[in-house]
């Protein structure tokens, strides 16, 4: 089974989706193999260890056998190797196979955990070189299932499920020929009733695992239930739902056992339906075996054999129906997989290289009738012949109202999109002219939502320049107005925040981001100001830390707050995508019925109440 089905706190997850067994869907599949291919001398060794065990298991029987005829050959007195020396031999057996079966399982885990490694990496690779678009039309939770589950089912095929097949076929070939080498009539007698036990079994099965599938289903969802609320536990509380969502719950957790309690039912029928037929079966071989040793035909030795290895014989057939079911998820997870690594990257680079000299910005930032649709919603226009120059230095101003297309200006100077029509020019060079990297390298970006990274502060800070020194971040957090508040900490700059340590206040976490900008030096600096609005000692701080951060570069701040922004060099006024208005604050208000100029009065008016 699968390990990537289960969810972190041990609760399965529905059934993987399984692909149809075409010939393009196996000819994929196989590619997975040439991650193997590093690990190909380990895996076949592992093969080989996998043959030699199922040869050493087909063995035993054998040597059974000739231990209860030894008994009887010696009681009537012909002469026979002694049992003695045949327990021997079974032990020698028994000893070579629990090296084969150390050795298999070993150096199959090893080629499938190495292999596995290289696939998730290759795949978050990928994955984290995506353009923005991908990311948008995704959930996270699907993507980081790719890397988990899916990649875990592949691994559980090639190790555990071709050594199965492997097995399954050894077993199969080699317990025929020597059930029909130990009797060709008690053969066709067992013939004529394991058939039928299987495919009953295979059909069980299947109504089986749909029903369990139907009760994860429904697990799923009430899990669902748990996690929405404990994550908003603030509105349940708030609201006094409490009630409600253990009403909810509670029925949805009926609804598991109902489910959960009729697939019981028939589990229970199938386990006896199965015992049933597996001890009829042994009934009916012995019954016509002891007829066979009455006859003289047939040994007790071969009667214990042959019962032995049919009941091999018959768990290989059903092995294969979950085998079966096992491969098509299998074909499921590869597809996927396969998707992203067939997708388009970006050009980014992935080693950390300086900006090269002919690279180098000053700062000079055109948009040129720039017009744009996100890919996901090409018939939206989200901006409209948009042009706007800013000198080396210059600080630009973007307000408009909520939709305007605001942050999307911010996601095309970052390059997490490119224009549908027009250009961007970074010093009167097109965009594309320059490599991806380089030109992100020399930009930093601080976003309205600060995303805190699981670490100390310090990690925090240092991501805008990896392997910062210290005085260096010190210094980037005194100029953000950040240093005093982590030195109040008991553990300064090693506090620990993100997801698993302390919480940051709003004001916090965006002079963190300010840190990390400073840090970074970039040439050219886009600002997506906080909505939230700070308490005004702590927006102060903020500002003060924004001005450090904006001095001597080429800045876009999208503003909500338009006290911030009176000394901009510019202001750009933006509406539904068409940029309407533009100069100085100054120059704004002298337009009459200009937008600016009302937004202006009504967030003046706004402050005063
Ligand atoms: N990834 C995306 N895919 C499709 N449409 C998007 C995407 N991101 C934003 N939009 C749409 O583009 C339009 C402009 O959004 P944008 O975020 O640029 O506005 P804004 O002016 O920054 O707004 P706000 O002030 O509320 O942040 C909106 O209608 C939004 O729904």
């Amino acid at each position: 089974m699968a390990r990537g089905n289960r969810q972190d706190n041990g609760v399965r997850k529905p059934d993987m989706p399984k692909a149809k067994l075409t010939k393009e869907n196996l000819k994929e599949a196989l590619l997975i193999f040439s991650y193997l291919k590093p690990y190909r001398y380990t895996f076949i060794t592992g093969l080989l260890f996998i043959a030699l065990s199922s040869g050493t298991t087909m063995a035993f029987p054998y040597f059974l056998k000739r231990l209860i005829d030894s008994a009887h050959s010696l009681s009537l007195g012909k002469e026979a190797v002694s049992p003695g020396t045949i327990a021997l031999w079974m032990l020698g057996i028994l000893t070579l196979q629990m090296i084969f079966s150390f050795m298999r399982v070993y150096l199959f885990t090893y080629v499938g955990e190495y292999a596995l490694a290289d696939m998730r990496k290759e795949v978050y690779r990928k994955m984290i070189m995506m353009p923005m678009d991908f990311f948008a039309q995704r959930r996270v939770g699907e993507l980081s299932s790719r890397i988990s589950a899916d990649l875990s089912q592949i691994q559980e095929a090639v190790t555990g499920m071709l050594a199965e097949i492997l097995r399954g076929i050894l077993t199969l070939i080699i317990g025929m020929g020597l059930i029909l080498y130990l009797s060709r009539s008690l053969t066709a007698v067992m013939l004529s009733v394991v058939p039928i036990i299987v495919v009953a079994g295979v059909v069980f099965g299947k109504r089986i695992r749909k029903l369990s599938r139907n009760t994860q289903d429904q697990l799923a969802d009430s899990n669902t239930i748990v996690q929405e609320t404990l994550q908003g536990v603030s509105n349940v509380k708030s609201f006094t739902n409490e009630w409600y969502e253990i009403g909810r719950y509670t029925r949805s957790l009926q609804q598991v056992v109902k489910l959960a309690v009729s697939n019981g039912r028939f589990r229970g029928l199938f386990v006896s339906f199965i015992l049933m037929s597996i001890f009829g079966t042994i009934i009916l071989v012995v019954w016509y075996g002891t007829t066979l040793v009455q006859a003289g035909t047939l040994s007790f030795g071969d009667l214990t054999a042959f019962v032995v290895y049919t009941a091999f014989v018959g768990g290989s057939m059903a092995g294969f129906a979950d085998l079966y079911s096992q491969l098509q998820k299998t074909l499921g997870a590869t597809q996927r997989v396969r998707e992203i690594l067939r997708d388009t990257t970006e050009p980014v680079t992935v080693t950390d290289e300086p900006v090269e000299e002919k690279n180098k910005l000053l700062g000079a930032v055109t948009f040129d009738r720039v017009s744009f649709s996100y890919p996901s919603r090409k018939e939206v226009h989200i901006l409209k012949e948009i042009t706007l120059t800013a000198a080396p230095g210059e600080q630009i101003a973007i307000v408009g109202p909520s939709g305007a297309g605001k942050s999307t200006i911010a996601a095309l100077l970052l390059q997490f999109y490119q224009p549908g029509n027009g250009q961007i020019l970074f010093d009167g060079k097109p965009a594309n002219s320059i490599p991806l990297s380089q030109l992100r390298k020399q930009m930093a970006l601080v976003p309205q939502d600060v995303f805190l990274f699981g670490g100390t502060i310090r990690e925090n800070i240092s991501y805008g320049k990896p392997g910062a020194t210290q005085p260096d971040i010190e210094e980037a957090a005194r100029k953000a107005n950040a240093h005093d508040f982590i030195m109040s900490f008991p553990e300064g700059y090693d506090t620990v925040v993100g997801e698993r340590g302390i919480k940051l206040s709003g004001g916090q976490r965006q002079r963190i981001a300010i840190a990390r900008a400073i840090l970074k030096d970039p040439v050219i600096l886009v600002l997506d100001e906080a909505t939230s609005s700070l308490d005004s000692a702590s927006e102060s701080l903020v500002q003060e830390a924004l001005d450090n951060l904006m001095k001597n570069r080429t800045s876009f701040v999208i503003a909500h707050r338009l006290s911030t922004i009176r000394n901009a060099d510019k202001i750009i006024v933006l509406d539904k995508g068409h940029v309407i208005e533009s100069g100085t604050h100054q120059e704004l208000l002298a337009l009459n019925d200009g937008l600016y100029k009302s937004l202006n009065k009504l967030q003046l008016e706004w402050a005063s109440e």
